[in-house]
């Protein structure tokens, strides 16, 4: 059933791309106004960035329908564009570790760009994911149908060919903005239209595509495709899932999940963090958070925090919190404004986590795995309380099983844990933190650019081909 999906899904972009390749013009027009004037804007834009960035190549584009590029010196910057979408805030954060360990590894042999394709280039409801994303959640049961029902490989294929016929033209019109030599999807939904879009055009041979997983165990099957060149696994359970869903050995690889090179290569001290922070020095902290947006029953797990971090005999707190609400301003705004009888620090979205966990002795979170990588990294005892539907069930178990946190949706029994380990239980803190260590792969994200690299090099002058534009991307408008 699904290879007939993934047949009729080709059958459908070469009527959308009708059959002539010329007739895939970026910039002269299709008969549909709107979309010809998207269009035409995109490649304007195109020409004036990469005059801006580059100054290795040069582009002539008197004529657009014969853009040629001209290289000048040996050594040149390959294009690297990375797929992500702001569905949560973890792709994202796994796309910019990316970025950094490209460019603390290569310096200037990458250019990395990171975009969310679909925002920049499709219209609804594809441009607008992260709010439907956001509305889905919400209502968790109907997250639940949407992930559950959309599983089977025949079901996901059909939808996304349905888009596909939409909007293939778009996305290539996104890809070729970039005229990548690599592409790294971090986003399950972001393999099988580029992928598709690559093959029509005869560029999957020439353009690397790789899949970054960040998800830590109950993935969704839209991340395994087998067209890909290398499928990065953040763990064994889900290397084991791409193996199942018709992945080839040689296509997995497992590093772990890709963290922030601040959090991996940072030496953080306590006490100066909190000194920085403007925390209490001598007090232990527990950091609340809910990912990106701010999900969760945050709000109610800090007031019984207060509760159980405060000395009621000796009328002194026992701990400190701090809280990040992430892009979840209400929230913010409403902690902001309750007097506590503890120490407390509210914040918004974060651009330095790393220094907030570093400076703290415990996280609560729900179960997001990008947010739990980092956790371990710091060495921080978790506890899970809450988790998305599907994704983010398996990482419970994760996180359980190896010792590393608990689990309890409970604000009050997870006030008691915090409060029993920064005061009868410190060494169960201690054991759990030691677990957290181990559990941690602060390297995960060198080790995948350095195999991304290898594979560009194995590919060796097959780079310059494909950034040969006339013979490929340049070649179709
Ligand atoms: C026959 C029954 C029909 C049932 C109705 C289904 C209608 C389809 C509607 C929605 C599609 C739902 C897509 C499910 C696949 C999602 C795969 C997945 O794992 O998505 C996760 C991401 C979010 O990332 C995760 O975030 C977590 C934290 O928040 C955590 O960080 C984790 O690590 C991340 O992986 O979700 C998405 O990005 C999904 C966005 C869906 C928004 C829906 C908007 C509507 C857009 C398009 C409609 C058509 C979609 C077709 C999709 C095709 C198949 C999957
Ligand atoms: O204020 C904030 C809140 C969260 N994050 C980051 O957002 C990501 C959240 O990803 P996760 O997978 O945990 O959950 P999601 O937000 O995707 O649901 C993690 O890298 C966090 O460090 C951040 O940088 N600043």
């Amino acid at each position: 059933m699904a290879t007939t999906v993934m047949a009729l899904a080709e059958k459908v972009l070469e009527r959308v791309y009708g059959t002539s390749k010329s007739a895939v013009s970026v910039a002269s027009g299709d008969g549909d106004g709107e979309k010809t004037h998207r269009h035409t804007h995109h490649h304007i834009h195109r020409i004036k960035s990469y005059d801006d960035i580059d100054d290795d190549v040069y582009y002539s584009d008197e004529d657009e329908s014969s853009l040629e590029l001209i290289q000048i010196g040996a050594e040149r910057t390959k294009n690297l564009l990375i797929l992500m979408s702001d569905t949560g805030g973890g792709h994202r954060a796994s796309a910019e570790a990316i970025r950094d360990a490209f460019k603390i590894e290569f310096g200037d042999k990458y250019r990395v760009i990171v975009k969310d394709v679909w925002k920049e280039y499709t219209g609804w409801p594809l441009n607008d994911m992260e709010r439907s994303y956001k509305f889905m959640v919400k209502h968790v049961q109907l997250w639940k149908v949407a992930f559950h029902s959309t599983s089977p490989k025949w079901i996901h294929s059909s939808y996304l060919a349905a888009i596909a016929a939409y909007y293939a033209k778009e996305v290539e019109a996104g890809l070729m903005e970039y005229k990548p030599e690599i592409i790294i999807s971090v986003h399950p939904l972001m393999q099988h239209i580029p992928l598709w879009v690559l093959k029509w055009q005869e560029l999957q041979k020439r353009v690397l595509f790789v899949t970054v997983i960040t998800d830590l165990n109950t993935c969704h099957p839209t991340w395994f495709h087998p067209g890909v060149n290398r499928c990065y696994c953040p763990s064994q359970e889900v290397a084991k899932r791409a193996l199942f869903d018709g992945l080839d050995e040689s296509q997995v690889r497992v590093f772990g999940l890709p963290v922030r090179p601040s959090f991996a290569r940072a030496v953080l001290v306590k006490d100066d963090l909190r000194k920085e922070l403007e925390m209490d020095q001598d007090l232990r902290a527990v950091l609340l958070m809910g990912g990106g947006e701010g999900m969760g029953p945050v709000k109610e797990t800090a007031k019984a925090l207060e509760e159980f971090l405060y000395d009621k005999e000796n009328r002194k707190p026992i701990g400190q919190m701090v809280v990040i609400c992430g892009r979840n301003k209400k929230l913010a705004s409403s902690l902001e404004a309750t007097e506590w009888k503890i120490p407390v620090k509210v914040r918004g979205f974060e651009t330095q986590m790393e220094k907030w966990m570093g400076a703290c002795d415990c996280i609560i979170t729900k179960a997001g795995p990008g947010t739990i990588a980092e956790s371990l990294i710091r060495s921080l005892p978790i506890i899970l309380n809450d988790y998305i539907p599907g994704q983010e069930k398996g990482n419970v178990p994760y996180v359980v099983e190896n010792g590393a946190g608990v689990f309890t949706r409970s604000p009050k029994e997870t006030a008691r844990i915090v409060g029993e380990w920064f005061s009868t239980k410190t060494d169960e803190l201690e054991q759990t933190s030691d677990n957290a260590r181990k559990l941690a792969q602060p390297e995960a994200v060198f080790d995948i650019v350095k195999d991304i690299d290898e594979l560009s090099e194995q590919r060796g002058p097959l780079a310059n081909v494909s950034y040969n534009l006339t013979s490929s991307f340049a070649s179709l408008v």
